[in-house]
């Protein structure tokens, strides 16, 4: 019925009124239309892209762990392995001052931790970093 008097209603004071109304609650509809659709879309957009930057983070944690596993695997102990930056391996061994020893994967370092412990300090030698793939081993069977 609104439909017919639309047609009427140009210039009709009240009728424009009710024009109005009419036109207005339509707008409102369409607004609640694209705001029901939107939000949604948005919603679930947004929830994909943190699932797929989850995801790509956690697939790059688990690779670094998997360097390991195989190793851990293979002892009968779990070790927790401390990783160090090279820059607190030259305070350890006090930039590198006392050679221990030589092996066929480079020379080892005589070197303090903060707690006193002393360790001995392998640098890994360039030429034998093709056979680096034996080197962990070497270290997880050295800490047992
Ligand atoms: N934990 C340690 N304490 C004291 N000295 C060590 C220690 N680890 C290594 N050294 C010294 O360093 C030398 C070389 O050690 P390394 O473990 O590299 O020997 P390697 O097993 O014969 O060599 P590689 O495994 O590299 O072929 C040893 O002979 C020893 O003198």
């Amino acid at each position: 019925m609104l439909c017919n008097c639309a047609t009427r209603l140009e210039g009709n004071p009240l009728c424009s009124k009710v024009k109005d109304a009419y036109c207005s609650n339509k707008k409102n509809t369409i607004h609640i239309i694209l705001i029901a659709v939107i939000v949604p879309v948005v919603l679930v957009s947004l929830l994909v892209v943190m699932c797929i930057l989850w995801k790509l983070c956690w697939k790059g944690k688990s690779e670094d762990h998997e360097d390991y596993s195989m190793y851990e695997e293979e002892t009968p102990l779990h070790i927790d392995i401390r990783r160090f930056t090279y820059t607190e391996l030259k305070l350890i061994t006090k930039d590198f001052q006392s050679i221990i020893g030589k092996g066929g994967f480079g020379i080892v370092y005589h070197g303090t931790l903060e707690n006193g412990d002393e360790v001995a300090v392998k640098v890994l030698m360039e030429t034998s970093i093709a056979e680096s793939k034996d080197f962990l081993p070497e270290v997880y069977h050295k800490t047992n």
